[in-house]
């Protein structure tokens, strides 16, 4: 199969370029450099002359404050350029496996874990421009399987995890937002996750929305609080405070934990706890300093 990935030097892609290394399958890993995906003719060219089965999108507007401020571009490649993919897949016959986020959601007062057909109530730009990619996907009635995922965190590009090894190791004090709950997600086991499902052929017949994150439930002041411990930080002081004490530009979800259910019974994969693979990812980042 002819699998074409883009968005690839990001973190999901880096880690998928990792994955997928021993296939006999023939990855096509892209970046803007070799297909700007907001260019329509350039991506049903590349389908078309490649012959491509599976399209994996990785590429978006991830700069959730940013988005704020420029409205527009967020929605040219998380919305727009989502459908130009969803139609070049529909033409060549090929599925698309699009990334979407837990920031489709919004609060709410529950704290139930959230299903894939819950409705999407996003609070920010970014999460208003992911869910018009997803409806953009489901208007082109191309074959998709579209994996929400959250906090997702790698040895590569910036992240969360990258952020906090910085600041608590410099830093004596710091004050993380306690009222946010969610998962994180190692970028490497949603790599690994779906290119299992592509090597063992479970992409036909199973299209729909997914929810994916790793297992567990924390705040970012807990998030924090266990790289601080996994990195040997141990003289930043790190307070707990609400997220009004933490100006921002954006609304984020106050409870975005998403139910794997589905994803775990569909494609029969079990999924790691979300402590275990931070330990992973830190023990790696201290490893080879890439920090
Ligand atoms: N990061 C997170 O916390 C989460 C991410 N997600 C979703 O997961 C997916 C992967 O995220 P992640 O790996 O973190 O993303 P990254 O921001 O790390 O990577 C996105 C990649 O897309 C590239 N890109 C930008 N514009 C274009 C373009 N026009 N054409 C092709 N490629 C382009 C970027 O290049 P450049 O850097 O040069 O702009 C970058 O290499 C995304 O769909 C994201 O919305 C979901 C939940 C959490
Ligand atoms: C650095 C810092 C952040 N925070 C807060 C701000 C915010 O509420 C929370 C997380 O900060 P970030 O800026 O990393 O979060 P953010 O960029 O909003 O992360 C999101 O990115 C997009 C792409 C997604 O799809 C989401 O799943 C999610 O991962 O931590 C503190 O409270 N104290 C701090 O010192």
């Amino acid at each position: 199969m002819n699998i074409l990935v883009t968005g690839a030097n990001g973190q999901l892609g880096t880690s998928l370029r990792k994955a997928s290394a021993s296939s006999a399958d023939r990855y096509i890993f892209t970046d803007v450099a070799e297909l700007d995906i907001t260019d329509a003719a350039a991506v049903e060219r590349m389908v078309s002359d490649n012959g491509v089965d599976v399209i994996v999108n990785c590429a978006a507007y991830t700069n959730v404050d940013r988005a704020e401020e420029q409205p527009d571009i967020a929605e040219r490649l998380n919305a727009t350029a989502a459908g130009i993919l969803a139609r070049a897949a529909k033409k060549a016959g090929a599925v698309l496996i699009h990334i979407s986020t837990d920031y489709v959601f919004g609060g709410g007062a529950g704290n139930t874990p959230r299903n894939e057909d819950e409705p999407m109530s996003p609070t920010g730009v970014y999460g208003v421009t992911k869910m018009h990619g997803e409806q953009k996907i489901e208007a082109s009635g191309c074959r998709a399987i579209v994996v929400r995922t959250a906090w997702l965190y790698s040895e590569y590009g910036r992240n969360f995890v990258k952020t906090m090894m910085e600041l608590t190791a410099t830093r004596p004090q710091l004050k993380v937002v306690f009222d946010q709950c969610g998962t994180p997600t190692y970028a490497q086991d949603l790599a690994d996750a779906l290119f299992a499902i592509i090597e063992r052929r479970m992409i036909d017949g199973n299209e729909g929305v997914y929810h994916y994150s790793n297992e567990g439930v924390c705040s970012w002041y807990d998030f924090t609080k266990m790289i601080a411990a996994e990195a040997g930080a141990s003289s930043c002081r790190i307070d707990p405070c609400h997220s009004d004490e933490f100006p921002s530009k954006v609304v984020r979800p106050s409870y975005s934990v998403l139910d794997k259910t589905k994803f775990k019974r569909v494609f029969c994969q079990e999924i790691p706890y979300w402590v275990d693979s931070l330990k992973k990812c830190v023990a790696n980042l201290k490893n080879t300093d890439q920090i």
